[in-house]
């Protein structure tokens, strides 16, 4: 009989991605699909369409189950042995949502293994273009939701969030309110990760705790739907939801389609998907006391909590490997679009060429500082492109080297403040565990690493959402015994160490911080009077 392995997908912005471990927690196998690169035809930027009023954002959603195709195949070709997959899990990126029409259950289970899936599931969505985590476009359904609750702290004290725009809850809202004909069409409304569940179940998924805390609708504390959200966002609601389940819940077993089609055993286990957020917290063992960083497509940082204190800024989640915690997360819309922009203005689209501007400016850059924002960003709240020179005045331009470092030194420091504004402090004993795709980068995390005034370390792939997911398939194997995932996992890689902080740099940054908060204050978005220019 061959040996066991273990499957974790990451159906994230840029791309879909998959991760094979053996029982040794051995990565044995790793691919990638990419969405602009590798399916034109779907005419993406970045994973995404942003659409002329430069707030809604959308994916069309068939790119994703074209993408599970191709991936499916390409390993497929490779010789992979798919009768060895005892269980998977995966992720999704966070508060996209996708509207099943009614009666795709039918398609969904009776899918003919002859077919791609993306030819059968043609039909099956009554909104294509999904809407994604970088849409900004329901301010008014975030407003009435605070409203209906009493208010955005109560609303943060029931679902761990006031109301946010990418938030699920609000998208709904935005479709019903829109679109009613269509919200009535649909009979299922799935988040991007238990979407990508459906597919491999052949039925509908039950959405994550932890993912579910990122819709504004979930009482995480109590971990059921919120009626006065729901009722609050869309009527019937409840039952396009279906209920949420603990993130370690086996679903079922994998549909047949994948047994006559790829040769899945039909034993293979369907554990629950969840957030690629929560996915990379059981990818990379995070521990209390640790901060994780993740520099994907948008920049994350988030921590390990007991007891939440929730509040106006940032979110608190159900923690996806332990249900009696929780976990604390901020989200950086101007994450690495940001400093690819940057990267093709003043270093020629190469990054060698970038971290070598890193590496010829000191650290602190002689106090030019800057905050880079092409879009609206979510923390904080502010636009535009503003740099200041070391007396605080506004200037127009740097020159690039010293554009590279502040856009990285600005991006750091924004996470220290709004991570102590949470009530974090860096100790002696802190380990930032950095994560996504610029952690490949060493000269970006001594940065990190200066600005924490911590040492900074990764795992062996910067995949850590495909890497959590399938630690996360293993552990739902046996999480009903009340096994835990750190005993699961208790024999994997430890986290190693990348770089460490420079001698003086917490003197250097800690008067820059303060600028920069302040400086902050001065960006932040106001409706009524522009930024300062
Ligand atoms: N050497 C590097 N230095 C800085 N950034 C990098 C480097 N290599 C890749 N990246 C960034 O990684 C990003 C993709 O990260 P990833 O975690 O895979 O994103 P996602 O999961 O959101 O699709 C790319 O957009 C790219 O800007
Ligand atoms: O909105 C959030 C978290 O709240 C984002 O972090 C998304 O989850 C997208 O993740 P990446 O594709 O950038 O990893």
């Amino acid at each position: 009989m061959a040996a066991p392995c273990f499957l974790g997908w990451d159906f994230s912005t840029q791309q879909l991605k998959v991760i094979a471990i053996d029982e040794h927690l051995r990565v044995i196998y790793e691919d990638n699909v990419h969405f602009d690169k590798d399916l034109p035809e779907f005419k993406t930027q970045g994973g995404a369409y942003v659409h002329s009023d430069r707030l809604t954002v959308t994916s069309p959603v068939l790119m994703w189950v074209k993408a599970l195709d191709m991936i499916l195949e390409k390993m497929k070709s490779s010789g992979f042995n798919f009768t060895q997959v005892r269980a998977l899990s995966g992720a999704g990126q966070q508060h996209g949502s996708v509207y099943w029409k009614k009666g795709s259950i039918q398609t969904l289970k009776n899918a003919s293994p002859e077919l791609p899936l993306h030819q059968l599931l043609k039909a099956c969505f009554a909104v294509s273009n999904s809407p994604i985590w970088m849409d900004s476009s329901t301010a008014s359904q975030c407003s009435n939701l605070e409203k209906a609750v009493g208010g955005a702290q109560r609303l943060a004290a029931i679902t761990g969030s006031r109301a946010y725009e990418r938030f699920t809850g609000n998208q709904i809202a935005k479709i019903y309110s829109q679109n009613p004909e269509v919200y009535a069409q649909t009979e299922r409304i799935s988040l991007v990760s238990s979407f990508a569940a459906s597919l491999f179940l052949g039925a509908y998924a039950p959405i994550d705790y932890s993912d579910g805390s990122g819709m504004n609708l979930l009482q995480i504390w109590e971990k059921v739907w919120s009626a006065s959200c729901l009722d609050a966002c869309a009527p019937g609601l409840e039952e396009k939801l279906g209920s949420p389940v603990p993130s370690h819940s086996v679903l079922g077993s994998i549909s047949p389609y994948y047994i006559q089609r790829y040769g899945f055993s039909p034993d293979c286990k369907v554990v629950a998907f969840t957030g690629d957020n929560p996915a990379s917290l059981a990818g990379m063992r995070l521990q209390e006391g640790d901060i994780a960083i993740s520099l994907g497509t948008s920049d994350t940082l988030f921590l390990w909590i007991q007891e939440p204190t929730p509040a106006l800024e940032g979110h608190i989640l159900c923690n996806p490997v332990d249900s009696q915690t929780f976990m604390a997360l901020l989200c950086f819309k101007n994450g690495s679009l940001m400093r690819e922009r940057i990267r093709d203005d003043c270093a020629s689209g190469s990054w060698d060429e970038f971290s070598k501007a890193l590496s010829s400016t000191v650290a602190g850059n002689n106090g030019n500082l800057g905050f880079y924002f092409d879009v609206m960003e979510i923390t904080p709240e502010a636009v535009g492109i503003h740099r200041f020179n070391s007396d605080n005045q506004k200037v127009s331009d740097f020159p690039k080297e010293v554009e590279i470092r502040a856009l990285i030194e600005g991006q750091f420091m924004a996470k220290r403040i709004h991570a102590e504004k949470l009530g974090y402090k860096v100790m002696p004993r802190t380990r930032i565990l950095a994560t996504g795709g610029a952690s490949h980068n060493k000269k970006i995390l001594q940065v990190l690493s200066d600005v924490f005034n911590a040492p900074v370390y990764t795992i062996d792939t910067a995949n850590s959402a495909c890497l959590g997911s399938a630690y996360r398939a293993i552990h739902g194997l046996v999480a009903e015994t009340n096994v835990s995932l750190a005993d699961v996992v208790k024999l994997a890689p430890e986290p190693r160490l990348a770089v460490t902080p420079t001698t003086g740099a917490e003197e250097l940054y800690r008067p820059l911080l303060k600028r920069y908060a302040e400086l902050e204050q001065k960006v932040i978005y106001n409706p009524t009077s522009c930024p300062v220019k």
